[in-house]
């Protein structure tokens, strides 16, 4: 079943087309990655997805809804979230209470709500910590916490292995493996050993135009991906 599908999905910036007619469908409980050269649209492709910035032209059906001018926290009721290349992180609040907003923002069952999010991650035992004590790797792990805690139908993850050690990079990927297919994943990330082993299908975003979509082997073995990003 298709969950999302964007048709003509337009936002320049001035003159630069900074997302320009792009056609694009996720299946329910896919991870889908999106790739492609810096510049190339990628956040703002997932920003007009998500509602964060309004589309120009084209539309986004969501869940069977028309979803194309629908505010952003609407989206999120509806079941899409995400986690941005900026920290979202509440530095002064416990690992708990950031979590814990994400679950009330949804009207949950507020402590053992927050107390499954945490587990999922691996962080129950910081629950108590202040969030900006926690080391880089664990922010971030903590914002995807955030999103699950509003039991996304679409989790969106803007670069979430940026700065990441190995071995979180590791758990990164349990943890995506673990929440498929009740949740639907669209992840950007410039790590393609990230890409090629977590993916079921890629879309490859350049110059703000789809540029090709396929299985990990089909996009590797794409002459025009390879010019354009992998360089092969
Ligand atoms: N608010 C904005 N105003 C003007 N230009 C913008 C704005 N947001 C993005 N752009 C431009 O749009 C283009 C696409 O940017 P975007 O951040 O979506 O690319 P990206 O593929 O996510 O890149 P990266 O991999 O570096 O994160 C870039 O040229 C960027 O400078």
């Amino acid at each position: 079943m298709t969950l999302l599908e964007a048709r003509g999905l337009t936002r320049h910036f001035g003159g630069l087309k900074a997302v320009d007619g792009v056609d694009f469908t996720l299946a329910e409980g896919e991870i889908h990655a999106l790739i492609g050269p810096n510049g190339a649209g990628k956040t703002t492709f997932v920003s007009l997805l998500c509602g964060r910035i309004p589309v120009q032209s084209g539309s986004i059906r969501f869940d069977g809804a028309d979803i194309t001018r629908m505010p952003a926290h609407r989206r999120v009721r509806r079941g899409i979230a995400y986690t941005f290349q900026i920290t979202q992180v509440f530095a002064n609040l416990t690992v708990f209470d950031n979590v814990a907003l994400a679950v009330q923002r949804r009207g949950g069952h507020l402590a053992e709500e927050t107390q499954a999010a945490l587990s999922r991650v691996g962080l129950a035992e910081r629950a108590g910590q202040i969030a900006g004590t926690l080391s880089y790797g664990h922010q971030r792990v903590l914002e995807i916490a955030m999103g699950l805690a509003l039991q996304p139908r679409l989790l969106i993850l803007d670069e979430p292995t940026q700065g990441l050690a190995n071995a979180e990079i590791e758990t990164f990927k349990d943890l995506v493996r673990q929440i498929v297919p009740e949740t639907t994943v669209l992840l950007i990330e410039h790590n393609m050993d990230v890409v090629m082993d977590l993916a079921q299908r890629i879309t490859v975003l350049n110059f703000g135009e789809v540029l090709a979509t396929g299985t990990p082997e089909a996009i590797r073995a794409n002459p025009a991906v390879q010019a354009a990003y992998l360089g092969g």
